[in-house]
This record gives C-alpha cells, sequence and structure tokens, in this order.
C-alpha cells in the first residue's frame, strides 16, 4: 500500500468507528425504549418515528455506506465529505448527517458525477446546487469492518475521469440463487432512469444484462423515498413473466430496505381480478408449440392469436361490440307486475340511459332493478286491503323475475364467450362482426371456452370486458407499475394496465432482441408509446452490459447479427474473461463431454451453472442422464416456482432473465438453432445469461448463428 492510499485507510478507519459508535448507541437506546401501545396519538406518533429509527439503524449497522463524495457547494469555504448508505443516519447531538440516503437529491451526484474539472449539479428541493467534487470514493465495509477503499476519482490527480475499478470488481464476484442490489455501483445512465419524475410512462429499451430489471427494482425504492406523501408500497406491483424469476429477484425489495410491493405475475393478477372465473389452459403446452423445432413452429404474423386479440384493433373490436350491446341492453316491453299497474320502459330507459349512464353497465342494471322494485313497493303501499296484497306482492315478484330473463346478467366471460359464436349471440351483435375474426382463433377459443379455459392472450380482452361491465375499485389503483421482459406484452395488456394505474405512472422495461415471445408481443417501442400522452411518456436507451464479459458479449453480438436485421447490440464494460468455448462432438460423446465440462467448471470458480437445452423435452432428458450419472441438477421448467441455483437444467426460452456463472448450451447444431430471427434471438439469449464462461456443445454440424472463425473462439474435438 502507497502512503496516500494507506493515510486514506487511516482516515477511514478513523470516520466509520465515529459512526459505528454512534450507530451502536442510538439503536441501544432504542431498543430499550418500551414500545407504546397506548392510546396517545402524541405518543403513537413517536413510537412510529422510534419504529423507523430501529429500522434504519438495524439496516445500517453492518455496512453504514459503500461511498464518499467530498463536495464544495458554490459560497462554501470547503469541500464536505458525504457518506452514502442505504439509509440516513443523523448525528443526534448536532443533527448534521453521518450518512445520507442513497436516495436523497444530493446522493444523486455520487452517481451522476463521471469526471472533470467542471462544475457539478443536482437538483433540491430549493432548486439547482452547484458546486465542485474533490473525490469519489467506493468503499466496503461488512459487519462493521473496513474492508476496501478505492477512490474512484481524485481532483488533484492525472486521472481525470471516474474509474471502473470498483465496478469490474463487483462485476467479477460470483453469483448465488438470487438477483443483487447495486447500490454502491449504480451508473450514471442507470440513475437517470432510477431518478425519473413518477408521473411518466417510462418505456426502456435495454440490451442484455443492462441492468435493467435491477434498475427498476431501485427505482420502486426510489420512488418510495422521494414521493412518500403520494405512493404506498402496498399500491406499487412489479409484473414478471414468471413465479421463478419473481422468486429470483424477491431479495432485491428487502435489501434497499423496502417491501410490501406487490409482486406478480400479469396472469396470476388478472385471475385474481376476474375473481377466478376462468383458469388458463396448459401454458406448457403453449410453450411447447411456439418453441418447438423450425418447421413444426407455427407461423409468426399478425392471425397469431397473441398478436391478434393483444392488438389495439382487437380493443376496438371489443369496443364496438361492448358499444352495440350497451345501447341496447334494456328490456323492449314495459314492466306490468299485476293487471292495472305499469311502468313505462321509457321509464326505465330513463333510469338506466340517463340517470346512471355513469355507471358501469352491471352496476346500472342493479341500480335499475333496484328502481323497479321500489317501483313495485310503492305501488304495492297503495293498496288496503293485506291478503290482496300479500298476493300481488308473491305475483309481483314472480313477474320481475320472467320479465329480467330478457335482460340477463353478463360476466366477462359470459360476454367474451358470445362474441366468437353465433349460438347465444345478443341480438343486438350483428352476426359480421364475428366475421372479423380468423377462423382458427374462432375454432381454437371455442375449445378452450368449453373448459372454461383461457389462454394468454385472453386475459387483456377479459379484463377490459370486466372493467366496462363492473368498473375499476379505488382499492385496485396501482400508484405505479413496472412492467419486466415488457417486449412479451400485447399493446392491449398494457392498456388495461393504464386504466389500472393512477396518472399512467410506469416503468416499462424491455429488449427487443430478446423478444422470443413475438408470437404475442410487440416488434417496436412505439407500439405502447402510442398509447400515452407524448408529453409523459419519455423513453431510454441503455446500450451497455454488465452481467458478461467482453468474450461472451462480443460472441452473442456476432450470433444476432446473423439471424437479426439492424439488431441492437451490446457494448460491454471492459471485463476480460475466458474465451467461449465451442466443444464439437458425434452424438455419442454429447454425455461423457457434458459430464466432463462440468467437472471443469465445477473445479473453477462456478457456483452456479446452467445446462441449457433446445426444448422442455430434451431438458427433461439431460436431466436424467446426468441424475444416472450421479450428478446434482436442479431441473427447471414452465412450471417451476423456485430457483434454487447450483446446477440446473432448462430449455433455452426459460433462461430468460436470469444469469449464471457458467452457461453450457447443449445442441447448438444446424439443425437445432437455423438462421431464423427467433432461433438467432433464442441462442442470443442464452449466451447472454452467461457471467464469466460460456461453452457451447454442437454434437453434429454447428449452427450457422455460430462463427468459429472467430478468433475468441476455443474448439474442442469430440474424445477418441
Ligand atoms: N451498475 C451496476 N453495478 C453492478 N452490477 C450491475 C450494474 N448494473 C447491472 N449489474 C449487474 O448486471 C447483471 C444484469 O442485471 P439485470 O438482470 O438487472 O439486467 P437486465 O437488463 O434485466 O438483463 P436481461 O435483459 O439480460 O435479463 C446483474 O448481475 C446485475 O447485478
Amino acid at each position: 500500500m502507497d502512503t496516500k492510499t494507506q493515510s486514506a485507510y487511516q482516515e477511514e478507519l478513523q470516520r466509520l468507528e465515529q459512526t459505528n459508535t454512534e450507530i451502536d448507541k442510538q439503536l441501544a437506546r432504542l431498543r430499550s425504549t418500551p414500545v407504546y401501545y397506548g392510546p396517545d396519538l402524541t405518543e403513537q406518533a413517536l413510537e412510529v418515528a422510534r419504529e423507523n429509527g430501529r429500522h434504519n439503524l438495524t439496516k445500517a449497522i453492518d455496512e453504514p455506506y459503500f461511498g464518499r463524495l467530498d463536495f464544495q457547494e458554490n459560497g462554501m469555504a470547503e469541500a464536505n465529505p458525504l457518506y452514502i448508505g442505504k439509509s440516513g443516519v443523523e448525528d443526534e447531538r448536532n443533527g448534521q448527517l453521518l450518512v445520507i440516503d442513497w436516495r436523497a437529491p444530493v446522493a444523486s451526484l455520487f452517481y451522476s458525477f463521471t469526471g472533470g474539472l467542471d462544475a457539478a449539479s443536482y437538483d433540491s428541493p430549493d432548486g439547482l446546487i452547484e458546486g465542485l467534487v474533490y473525490l469519489k470514493r467506493n468503499l466496503v465495509v461488512r459487519k462493521q469492518i473496513l474492508q476496501r477503499v478505492v477512490d474512484t476519482y481524485d481532483r488533484t490527480e492525472d486521472s481525470l475521469s471516474v474509474g471502473d475499478e470498483f465496478l469490474l470488481y463487483r462485476l467479477g464476484e460470483n453469483k448465488d440463487n438470487k438477483l443483487r442490489d447495486i447500490v454502491s455501483t449504480i451508473q450514471a445512465e442507470q440513475d437517470r432512469i432510477i431518478r425519473a419524475a413518477k408521473n411518466t410512462a417510462l418505456i426502456i429499451q435495454g440490451v442484455a444484462g443492462s441492468g435493467k430489471t435491477t434498475v427498476a427494482l431501485h427505482r420502486l425504492a426510489f420512488l418510495l423515498y422521494q414521493y412518500r406523501e403520494q405512493v404506498r408500497a402496498e399500491r406499487m406491483i412489479i409484473f414478471a413473466p414468471n413465479s421463478m424469476f419473481l422468486d429470483y429477484i424477491s431479495g432485491v425489495l428487502p435489501e434497499l430496505g423496502v417491501g410490501n410491493i406487490q409482486q406478480s405475475t400479469f396472469t396470476d393478477w388478472a385471475l385474481d381480478v376476474l375473481d377466478h372465473e376462468v383458469t388458463m389452459a396448459d401454458q406448457a403446452l403453449t410453450l411447447q408449440t411456439w418453441f418447438s423445432l423450425g418447421s413444426k413452429r407455427p407461423p409468426v404474423d399478425d392471425h397469431a392469436p397473441g398478436r391478434f386479440k393483444g392488438s389495439m384493433a382487437f380493443k376496438i373490436y371489443l369496443d364496438d361490440c361492448l358499444t352495440k350491446f350497451e345501447a341496447s341492453y334494456v328490456p323492449t316491453a314495459d314492466f306490468s307486475p299485476w293487471d292495472g299497474a305499469k311502468l313505462p320502459i321509457a321509464s326505465i330507459r330513463e333510469w338506466f340511459f340517463v340517470e346512471n349512464k355513469h355507471y358501469p353497465l352491471v352496476k346500472r342494471r342493479e341500480r335499475v332493478v333496484a328502481r323497479i322494485k321500489r317501483w313495485m313497493d310503492m305501488q304495492l303501499d297503495k293498496i288496503w286491503e293485506q291478503s290482496k296484497k300479500k298476493e300481488l306482492k308473491k305475483k309481483s315478484s314472480q313477474k320481475l323475475r320472467t320479465y329480467l330473463t330478457s335482460w340477463p346478467e353478463h360476466s366477462a366471460f359470459t360476454f367474451y364467450k358470445v362474441l366468437f359464436s353465433d349460438k347465444g349471440r345478443p341480438d343486438s351483435l350483428p352476426a359480421d362482426l364475428l366475421a372479423q375474426i380468423p377462423a382458427s382463433i374462432i375454432t381454437a377459443s371455442l375449445k378452450n371456452f368449453k373448459k372454461k379455459e383461457v389462454q394468454l392472450e385472453d386475459l387483456a380482452p377479459l379484463l377490459y370486458i370486466h372493467t366496462r361491465l363492473y368498473g375499476i375499485p379505488s382499492d385496485r389503483l396501482f400508484d405505479h407499475v413496472v412492467i419486466d421482459e415488457a417486449q412479451d406484452f400485447s399493446p392491449f395488456q398494457v392498456a388495461v394496465l393504464d386504466s389500472y394505474t393512477r396518472n399512467s405512472s410506469f416503468t416499462i422495461l424491455g429488449d427487443l432482441s430478446q423478444g422470443i415471445h413475438a408470437y404475442q408481443g410487440i416488434s417496436d417501442w412505439k407500439e405502447f408509446a402510442s398509447l400515452f400522452s407524448e408529453d409523459a411518456t419519455a423513453y431510454f436507451e441503455l446500450e451497455r452490459s454488465y452481467r458478461s464479459t467482453m468474450e461472451i458479449i462480443q460472441f452473442a453480438n456476432t450470433v444476432l447479427q446473423r439471424g437479426v436485421e439492424n439488431p441492437l447490440l451490446a457494448v460491454p464494460v471492459f471485463r476480460s474473461g475466458n474465451k467461449v468455448h465451442v466443444l464439437q462432438t458425434d452424438l455419442k460423446g454429447r454425455l461423457p463431454l457434458l459430464q466432463r465440462a462440468i467437472a471443469t467448471l465445477k473445479q473453477g470458480s462456478s457456483s452456479t451453472i446452467a445446462v441449457v437445452a433446445r426444448t422442455e423435452k430434451h431438458a427433461l432428458e439431460l436431466h436424467e442422464a446426468l441424475t444416472e450419472a450421479g450428478i446434482e441438477t436442479n431441473l427447471i421448467t414452465s412450471k417451476q416456482r423456485v430457483y434454487r441455483g447450483g446446477i440446473s437444467v432448462l430449455p433455452i426460452y426459460l433462461t430468460k432473465g436470469l444469469e449464471f456463472d457458467a452457461v453450457l448450451l447443449m445442441d447448438v447444431t444446424a439443425g437445432h438453432y437455423e438462421t431464423t430471427l427467433m432461433d438467432a434471438k433464442l441462442l442470443y439469449v442464452g449466451c447472454t445469461r452467461a457471467l464469466h464462461e460460456l461453452w457451447l456443445m454442437a454434437p453434429g454440424e454447428l449452427s450457422p448463428l455460430v462463427s468459429i472463425e472467430d478468433q475468441e473462439i476455443v474448439t474442442t474435438q469430440a474424445p477418441a
């Protein structure tokens, strides 16, 4: 250690000791204060503050901070060291901040400052604050012990840009089975997204490994801090593609000290809103169909069920149906409960179309029926003779029941179902509307509906009808919605979610290059942008990829270039690792080579390894073969809810969103991965899951998507 580093280390040791002592002291005092359970409101408020204090200090006690920025605000005599941590800590004696919460406005300097001698600035509640940065320092503290001090910027030194060494140190670490927070190394381009204003529909195109998921979770923590008077955690939601992915990301929010944010798949949430009136058709079968090999796959065009039912054109179609239906959704005849009493249809229409027009359809019907009943009661009140009254009351109830048969109640599903069939259609829905739906979609839909089953693409239409019939209760509204892997969402899904979201406050993120569910997703972000007003939409791009080594990213980029026109290519951070391995063998050599590869990777430093098959069937076979060979692995299928880490065996389409120290892509042959858009995207997704090691195996002719001329590739011939 040179003298300068040594003195920096000593200075930080001293500072840490002071901070630790102060935190210990405050926490000990708060813990020894008895919890107040009484009725006094002032005491209750004080108890809430004490509980917050206990929570924050407990969070801060092991690692009070991770960064320091020396900032001299304009007009101040000297630079002030600001220590940034996961939660703020105040010095009780003088009220000064010992540690600043990473979400506080001034902390943004720590992330946005990228070097140079010019003034730096940040937005504070009092306006723009300007000044000079003298030092940016990363600190690693574990269990109150200082482990590392890395200066990434020093105004007095030659190199005036912020260095990447701390980031590289972090990226070089191995991963376990959970995604982690990145508060200490958030990059400037990520920070801009995290701190973007709340009432915006943010759309983020980010390459594989650019930190989209991580950034979205940090953004939620930021919104909860910055807008604490306006948003509540339980009114925020993150939609992720499947339950296993939710499990994988579930650690980040608690690490950031925010809990209670809803995490769900679109399917689970939708079924809940629909009160489980329908169930899902077997999604594993649907995936098997769309991810079967080459020629067996159905064509992906605008008549693919997901694209058709997910389109805004289909929403317009439903609108048309609902409007026509609504216009005639009242009986046509007067209501006569007994001879001599008559409620003219004109009154019923007036109640329905004028007086209650602001209510959703089902509510309107309910209110009008209640009004008819009140009218009947008033008529009965005019009758004095008790026995006659009793008789008429009974008769009128029966009459009303009969009358209402011409005014049937509908649920979202009963209404939706009849749109696909000639049978049971309300007269108001002309049959020519049906001609707008492709025949193949009608047949497949009716087959499902018979079993009260639906596909993912039916959920948005059902929700839309549901909201038109029942409205949206205020406790169902979200303060903010995050949609991860949004390229797989349809415009209709997002439009429906918008009606459930206050102020269109969205973080929508994804990567078009990873759009492997093209049969239901979008091909251009404009499809979502057009759903929101222009001034309430913001678009960001993340190009740098943090997950994989340079070698892996460059390799993955070539795969993409071979199958996709004008692809969005990732720019790697300068983290070099081992070359990509291409293992060439024959079918007989496939398993022994796989076992050897796993053993080698395990001997190295890989703690999470993925053995990636092309289809779910292949994954199952590989899992069985490895188990027989005594190698313990976790099979991941589309029904999986928990990600366990270790060695996973899974089909390539389920690797999406996950990451592993090492990835072993099986069967990368011409038969399994053709030069098609879909296969290139699939292989790209598989390659970009690897952090440190990417190995491909080809038992047969290598896929044309892979180039072994590339000098970064090692080829291994089949063992003799
Ligand atoms: N600023 C950062 N500092 C340290 N690590 C980072 C940073 N940004 C991203 N990472 C790491 O990069 C990896 C990829 O992040 P994440 O999964 O959020 O990316 P993504 O864009 O959602 O990826 P994909 O679309 O490929 O699934 C994670 O291990 C994450 O911790």
